[in-house]
């Protein structure tokens, strides 16, 4: 059963008023919003945590929200909600704005296309170093050696980001704590008490290491070794009159959002490309040709070469890039009408009031056959020829997302090292090969993003190869 509200759109039912849907979305959102979808149609309207959410998870619906014509949205409840959980910051309805109206730009200048040039160098030095640092250990064993994805892809990825964001004093010890948070984002946002304490306590921790690096790297107006990206978000934060640990949680919450949606992606690319025979070798090819024809067969020459001669390169892992986006994104947005306005959905025309919050589920749009054939299937070059459909994953319109460009790069530099250095299959814990047999998302914890089971984690059993030549 189902009743209807003034906007038209459906309302999941539930026995209790403020708790709402909650408990069944927690459990599962993917698969709890699915089930609302098919039962009430692309357009409804659930309740979590006393607050309701107009749920829309059909095309059209998404462009009018992302388009946002008459700029009556606002995505200040979704900064709030992970300022809060992420960073613990309490006037975080200061941060808010202070992320929107003043970080946002500036991220959108240091990682636009002239800013990359900058920002990437020390990226790539040092994510070099850590595949080379890898290699040598595989280099030592005649049989080659299991790299664990997930951990590889994580601690390689949020060294390879941070030294680039924040230089060589960051503590990046912290890694382990940044795991927990990330693993269980459900728990800080829902801080059920007990079962939030672990990951609370290494929020704590990783957010009172940032606090002492942000004290000991401060020095004349800006941070000693770090970007100026990076520099400039911690001067204006300082500037803001917020306390220490609301700087430090903003901090927390900037760099989670760095590197949460990138390490994800990749490991996901990864076991997409190893789990399927034809893509692992074209990809290779790929790489190999690439590598060839325009940096001399050396990954240093591409390490060092310009953005922009970079940026065009490798289409069809770029295109595989975007295909594991489609298949591995859930939900992306929230958005807060600050105006009675309306949106137009595939049902039509539908009201929106002030104060309404709408949420969009872009899952089913990127699964639906009649838009993307074959959609349950992993094609790496779907997006050499489907460009004109593209997908949704970096958002759309105005808030389209500002790191997409450095997004793209690093997870792509990652991939390019590991096929340039290593022969790779993919394989279990026992050693057993894993093709076929990928074990699936943890439902609990993919809340926007597809995240893998803890202990399940995939390996890449890897060989040097001889590039050159
Ligand atoms: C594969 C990795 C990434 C994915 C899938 C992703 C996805 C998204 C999406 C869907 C949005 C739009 C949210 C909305 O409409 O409210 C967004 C916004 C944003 N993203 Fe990303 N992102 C990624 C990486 C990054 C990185 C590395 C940065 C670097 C700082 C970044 C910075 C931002 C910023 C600043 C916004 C806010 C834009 C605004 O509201 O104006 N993202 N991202």
């Amino acid at each position: 059963r189902s009743s209807t509200t003034k906007g038209g759109a459906p309302t999941v039912p539930s026995l209790l008023p403020w708790i709402g849907n909650t408990i069944q979305y927690t459990k599962d959102p993917a698969k709890f919003m699915n089930e609302c979808r098919e039962r009430y149609g692309s357009v409804f309207k659930m309740v979590l945590g006393g607050k309701s959410f107009t749920v829309v998870s059909d095309a059209r619906g998404l462009d009018s929200i992302f388009r946002d014509r008459h700029r009556a949205f606002n995505v200040h409840p979704a900064h709030l909600r992970i300022a809060k959980a992420v960073g613990g910051v309490k006037r975080a309805d200061e941060v808010v704005h202070i992320i929107s109206d003043r970080l946002f730009p500036l991220v959108t200048r240091e990682l636009g296309r002239e800013g990359m040039n900058k920002f990437i160098p020390s990226f790539n030095a040092d994510l070099l170093s850590l595949v080379e640092a890898m290699a040598a250990r595989v280099r030592n064993s005649s049989h080659g050696a299991p790299i664990p994805l997930m951990p590889f892809i994580g601690k390689s990825l949020y060294h390879a980001i941070n030294m680039a964001a924040y230089g060589p004093l960051y503590p990046f010890e912290s890694y382990d704590d940044f795991e927990v948070c990330d693993f269980d984002l459900i728990l800080l946002l829902s801080r059920i008490p007990f079962l939030s304490r672990r990951v609370v306590q290494s929020q704590q921790r990783i957010i009172r290491s940032l606090g002492d690096y942000i004290d000991r790297a401060w020095s004349g107006g800006q941070l000693e070794g770090a970007s100026v990206l990076t520099s400039e978000v911690v001067s204006i934060l300082k500037d803001s009159n917020l306390d220490d640990p609301d700087v430090a949680g903003a901090v927390f919450t900037f760099t989670w959002g760095m590197l949460s949606n990138p390490i994800r992606i990749t490991y996901w690319l990864m076991v997409f490309i190893l789990n399927d025979a034809m893509a692992t070798t074209r990809i290779r090819e790929e790489v190999d040709r690439e590598l060839r024809d325009h940096f001399g067969g050396d990954l240093k020459q591409m390490l060092a070469a310009p953005f922009t001669d970079v940026e065009t390169r490798f289409p069809l892992l770029e295109s595989a890039v975007h295909e594991t986006m489609r298949m591995g994104i859930l939900q992306t947005a929230l958005r807060e009408a600050h105006a009675d306005t309306e949106i137009y959905t595939n049902s039509g025309m539908m009201q929106v009031q002030k104060g309404d919050l709408l949420m969009t589920n872009i899952y089913p749009v990127h699964m639906d056959p009649e838009t993307f054939s074959d959609p349950e299937t992993f094609r790496p070059d779907r997006f050499l020829d489907e460009k004109t459909r593209a997908h949704m994953g970096f958002g759309g319109g105005r808030h389209l997302c500002k790191g997409k460009l450095f997004a793209l790069h690093v997870v792509k530099m990652l991939v390019i090292l590991c096929f340039g250095m290593f022969d790779m299959e993919l394989v279990d814990a026992s050693g057993k090969s894993a093709v076929g047999n990928i074990p699936p998302a943890d439902p609990r914890r993919s809340v926007s993003v597809l995240r893998p089971c803890s202990g399940q984690t995939l390996y890449a059993h890897a060989k040097m190869r001889d590039l050159k030549g």
